[in-house]
C-alpha cells in the first residue's frame, strides 16, 4: 500500500510536470518563462510543497474511498429493480396496499424502495411496525413535507403533518386534552344520537325504492363534524362541493411529492391554482364561521348554543387565554378545523360503507348483530349510546370491518429523523416510511382465514384500539398514533347498530348478496369503487 502511494505520488508529479512544460512549450514566444518556471518548479522547496498537495490528493481520495466502502458495508433493505428517473413508482400501480403486499412476499417485511427522489422505506410485518412504531418511535416519528396540507392547511400548521417538534408536541396534546378528550367527546352524545335519527328517518323514506348509502354516510359523517366543529351544518350543495374537492385534493397526484425540484410542474400543469383556490374558499368560508363566534361570544349568553360549546368556540377561548404557555394563531385554528374534516369525515364514512357492505354480503353475521342489538334495545325505539357498552358482537364487526378495511391501508407517511439500526438494517435520516397496516391486518401467520369476514376472532380478546397489537392498528400507533378513536368510534357503533336494528336490507333488483361488487378504489382511503346501492325495508 504506501509502495504503491509513493509510486502515485511520483507518477503524478511527472504527469504534472510532463503538461506544464508541454503547454509552455507550445507557446514559443513563452520559453523563456517556460525554462523560468520548470527552474522553480525542479527546485527542492516546489518539489517538497508539490507532494505535499498530491498527499492531500491522495489521501482525500483514500477517504472517499473508504467512505464509499463504509456506506457500501451498510446493511440497507432489498430493493426490487429501479427504473431510470421513476425510480420504483412504477410499482406502486393503481393499488399500492396489494402491490406491496406482493413485493413483500418475495424481498420480505422491509423493502427499500425510491419513489422518484425518495427513499422510501415499506415495512409490511406486525414486527417491522413495533420496531418502527414503538420500539424506534423517536426515530420514525416526524412527517414528510407534502404538496396538499401545504396548501390546504396554511403551510401544515395542523398536526397531522407537522414535523415532529415542539409545535406538534403543544398542539397535539391541546387537541387530545381540549378537543377530542373522553369527557368533551362524550358531551357531543346529543349531537351524535341527532343525527343518526335523522338517518333513520331518510332511511325509512326511501322504502319501497333503493338509497345509495355512501351518500347517506356522507351526510351523517359532515353533519356530525360540522356540528360539533362549527356549531351547525355545512348547508346547502355549495359547501358539500367545496368539503368533497377539499378532501379529494390530498389525493391529487403531485410531481412535487416525488421530486421536490420539479415542484414547479404542479404550477404549470395548474394543480397549484386549483389547490390554492379550494384553500382560499375554505378560508373565507371559515373566517365567517368565526366572526359570527365572535359576534356571537360579544352579546355573550354563554349557553345559547344548545349544543354547548363547539371547537371554534374552545379555540377561541383558549386564543384568549394568557395563561396558557401556546399561542394559539389564527391560522393554526382555521387548520385545525380543517383537519378535523379532512380527518375525520371520509375515513369514518368509509369505514362505515365497508361494514355494511360486508354485513350485507355475510347474511350469517347481518342475523346475529340483528339479534344482540334487539335483545339489548328490549322494544326501544332507538338505540343509545349507554347501549353500546353491551354490544359485544357489533364491536367485533366494527373492529374486524376495520381489519379487513383499513381505511388508510398505508397509514400516514412518517420520516426517520436520525440515522437508524431497524431489525438489522441500517436506515438513513429523512427517509420516507410507509407500513403497510392493510397487509399486515391481512398477513396469514397472523390471521386465521385472513381474507374471510369472521367478526368472532375480536370476540374474548385484548386487542384494542390504542396500537398495541400491531397485528391491527387501523389508527396508527406510538406518538404519530390517531387522536380521533374516540370520536369516530361511536359514530360507526351507533349508525351500524340502530340501522340493523330498524331495518332489513337488500341489494335491489334481485342482485344476490354473495354477487354484491366489493372492488376498492384508492384515494386519501381506500373506498368502495361502485356505489353501495341497497333496498330496506322496516323489521317492525
Ligand atoms: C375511522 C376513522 C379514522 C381512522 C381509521 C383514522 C386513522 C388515522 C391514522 C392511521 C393516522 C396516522 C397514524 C400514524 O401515523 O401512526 C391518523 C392520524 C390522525 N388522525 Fe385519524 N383516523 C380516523 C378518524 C379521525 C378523526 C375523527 C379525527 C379528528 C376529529 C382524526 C384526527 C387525526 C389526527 C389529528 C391525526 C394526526 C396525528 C399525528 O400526526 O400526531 N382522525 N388517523
Amino acid at each position: 500500500m504506501k509502495q504503491e502511494l509513493i509510486r502515485v505520488i511520483e507518477i503524478h508529479y511527472y504527469i504534472f510536470r510532463r503538461c506544464l512544460y508541454e503547454a509552455l512549450e507550445h507557446n514559443k514566444s513563452q520559453n523563456l518563462l517556460a525554462s523560468k518556471i520548470m527552474e522553480i518548479f525542479s527546485s527542492s522547496e516546489t518539489l517538497l510543497l508539490s507532494s505535499f498537495s498530491c498527499i492531500v490528493i491522495v489521501i482525500f481520495i483514500c477517504m472517499k474511498w473508504i467512505l464509499f466502502d463504509s456506506r457500501n458495508r451498510k446493511n440497507i433493505p432489498p430493493s426490487p429493480q429501479k427504473l431510470p428517473i421513476i425510480g420504483n413508482i412504477h410499482h406502486l400501480g393503481s393499488s399500492p396496499n396489494r402491490n406491496l403486499q406482493i413485493l413483500s412476499q418475495k424481498y420480505g417485511p422491509l423493502i427499500l424502495l425510491r419513489l422518484g427522489s425518495i427513499p422510501t422505506l415499506v415495512a409490511s410485518s406486525a414486527e417491522a411496525a413495533h420496531e418502527i412504531m414503538k420500539t424506534h418511535d423517536l426515530s420514525f416519528c416526524s412527517r414528510p413535507s407534502i404538496f396538499a396540507p401545504n396548501i390546504l392547511l396554511y403551510g401544515s400548521k395542523s398536526i397531522v403533518f407537522s414535523p415532529y417538534g415542539e409545535y406538534w408536541r403543544r398542539l397535539k396534546s391541546l387537541v387530545v386534552l381540549k378537543l377530542l378528550s373522553n369527557i368533551r367527546v362524550k358531551s357531543y352524545k346529543k349531537v351524535r344520537e341527532n343525527e343518526i335519527v335523522h338517518m333513520i328517518q331518510m332511511l325509512r323514506e326511501s322504502c319501497g325504492t333503493t338509497i345509495d348509502m355512501g351518500s347517506m354516510f356522507t351526510s351523517l359523517t359532515n353533519n356530525i363534524i360540522s356540528r360539533i366543529a362549527l356549531g351547525r351544518k355545512l348547508d346547502g350543495p355549495k359547501y358539500q362541493k367545496l368539503l368533497r374537492e377539499f378532501v379529494d385534493m390530498f389525493s391529487v397526484f403531485c410531481i412535487g411529492n416525488y421530486f421536490p425540484w420539479l415542484s414547479w410542474v404542479d404550477q404549470v400543469t395548474g394543480t397549484v391554482r386549483r389547490a390554492k383556490k379550494i384553500a382560499k374558499e375554505f378560508d373565507e368560508f371559515l373566517e365567517s364561521i368565526i366572526e359570527e363566534h365572535v359576534n356571537k361570544k360579544k352579546g355573550e349568553d354563554a349557553n345559547s348554543n344548545e349544543e354547548g360549546e363547539d371547537f371554534v368556540d374552545i379555540l377561541l377561548d383558549l386564543q384568549k387565554d394568557n395563561t396558557s404557555a401556546f399561542a394559539l394563531q389564527r391560522d393554526t385554528l382555521k387548520a385545525l378545523i380543517m383537519e378535523a374534516f379532512a380527518a375525520g369525515t371520509e375515513t369514518t364514512q368509509t369505514s362505515l360503507e365497508w361494514a355494511m357492505s360486508e354485513l350485507i354480503r355475510n347474511p350469517r353475521v347481518m342475523k346475529k348483530l340483528q339479534q344482540e342489538v334487539t335483545e339489548i334495545a328490549q322494544g326501544r325505539s332507538m338505540i343509545s349510546e349507554e347501549d353500546l357498552e353491551r354490544m359485544s358482537y357489533l364491536k367485533a364487526v366494527v373492529k374486524e370491518s376495520l381489519r379487513l378495511h383499513t381505511p388508510f391501508p398505508l397509514l400516514l407517511p412518517r420520516e426517520s429523523v436520525q440515522d437508524v439500526k431497524l431489525m438489522g438494517f441500517d436506515i438513513a435520516a429523512g427517509t420516507q416510511v410507509i407500513i403497510n397496516a392493510w397487509a399486515i391486518a391481512r398477513d396469514p401467520s397472523l390471521w386465521e382465514e385472513p381474507n374471510e369476514f369472521r367478526p368472532e376472532r375480536f370476540l374474548n380478546n385484548s386487542i384494542n384500539y390504542q396500537g398495541l397489537h400491531f397485528e391491527w392498528i387501523p389508527f396508527g400507533a406510538g406518538r404519530r398514533s390517531c387522536p380521533g378513536i374516540q370520536f369516530s368510534v361511536p359514530v360507526m357503533e351507533l349508525a351500524l347498530a340502530n340501522i340493523v336494528y330498524k331495518f332489513d336490507i337488500v341489494l335491489p333488483n334481485g342482485i344476490k348478496s354473495e354477487d354484491l361488487d366489493m372492488t376498492e378504489a384508492f384515494g386519501i382511503t381506500i373506498h368502495r369503487k361502485s356505489s353501495l346501492i341497497v333496498s330496506v325495508s322496516p323489521r317492525f
